[in-house]
């Protein structure tokens, strides 16, 4: 891919394919970094209604999941986690990556676990209404997800899911959901959510996260048990599988072995998933490496205590922002608690 097109002007945003010729969109700054999505290939599977209920439809784009699987710095270095074993078509959605939970996070209802937003094909948004947004970002994409009738038959609400995915000129990646209901029968529904961020770090047992000490969790490992966290660091050494309640808007993820710290903002979602599988799970997941669980770390901003009721007509929105800054906490000269108390 080049950077620039051939009147010499800055590609920020590319419509191409991974080598496996499943097409995807980058998204490129001007420092380098890029993110990039996934869309399920449209002509590798003649016989799936999925894909070929708008084939016809030649110019439009379809996105499967509106899933990022990549985002990286200036220096190319990958900051997300993507399984080797992703596999990257219906029904399954992508195993890394950020994964988009909606309507129903886990199984916390009767819908499929994490919801069908993350294996279903999203269309570019042609005319998003506008956003408020930073005007010097030139890297985004939206996409926009609306039932399909068989959606209808699982979960009976009209919707439009709105998504901006933008990439900052400073490499920061930015997710904006807007869901509105659209319903014509006067109903209104309730939904539960999550940006399921799989960050890459260098070494499990040698992550610290920061933000979410003393606060009061589920515990999914143990039937959603309410705790409060004990201690002053979280880190890990086993499965973990907790749903922190009423965070804060921003929370540290420390990979001390690269120096590296992503600080997570967020906006609307008060809840934060912290997940990793650890040996004995990761086996018994099919399409997730055994030693995977060493270099990943699911940290989910996320609103599942309290789901979001909306009437028709009315419109939810929760944003996620993260950047990844050099930590220089080893040496003491970046305090983490610095990084999450700075505006
Ligand atoms: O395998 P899935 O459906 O992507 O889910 C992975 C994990 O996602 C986390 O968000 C959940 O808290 C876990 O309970 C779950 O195991």
């Amino acid at each position: 891919m080049t950077n620039t097109s051939s009147s010499g002007e800055m590609v920020y945003v590319k419509h191409t394919k991974d080598i496996n010729g499943f097409p995807k969109v980058i998204l490129r700054e001007v420092r380098g970094c890029s993110a990039e999505l996934s869309r399920a290939c449209c002509s590798c599977r003649p016989n799936c209604t999925f894909l070929c209920l708008e084939f016809s439809l030649l110019e439009q784009v379809y996105l499967y999941g509106a899933q990022v699987t990549s985002w990286k710095n200036e220096h190319g270095e990958e900051l997300l986690f993507l399984s080797s074993k992703a596999i990257f078509k219906p029904p399954k959605a992508i195993r890394g990556g950020i994964p988009i939970c909606f309507p129903q996070f886990g199984n916390h209802g009767s819908l499929e676990q994490h919801g069908f937003a993350r294996n279903r094909t999203w269309t570019v948004d042609p005319d998003p209404p506008p956003f408020a947004t930073i005007s010097h970002n030139k890297a985004f994409i939206d996409l926009i997800l609306k039932p399909s009738e068989e959606d209808a038959k699982i979960w009976p609400h009209r919707y439009e899911f709105r998504l901006r995915i933008t990439l900052g000129p400073g490499g920061d990646l930015m997710l904006t959901s807007r869901i509105r209901n659209t319903n014509i029968d006067g109903k209104s529904f309730t939904f539960t959510f999550a940006y399921h961020t799989y960050f890459s770090v260098t070494d499990i047992s040698e992550v610290r996260v920061e933000g979410l000490e003393t606060l009061d969790y589920l515990d999914n490992l143990k039937n959603r048990e309410r705790v409060t966290e004990q201690g002053d660091a979280i880190t890990f050494e086993s499965e973990v599988d907790k749903t922190y309640l009423s965070t804060p808007t921003k929370i540290a993820i420390i990979d001390h072995e690269r120096k590296r710290t992503f600080v997570l903002r967020k906006d609307g979602l008060p809840d934060a998933v912290v997940w990793n599988p650890w040996d004995k799970k990761a086996k018994a997941i099919p399409d997730f490496g055994d030693d995977e669980y060493k270099h990943m770390l699911c940290v989910e901003a996320a609103c599942v205590e309290t789901p979001i009721t909306l009437k028709p007509g009315e419109e939810w929105k929760g944003r996620q922002e993260l950047s990844a800054v050099p930590s220089s906490y080893c040496s003491g000269q970046l305090d983490p608690q610095v990084v999450l108390q700075s505006g």
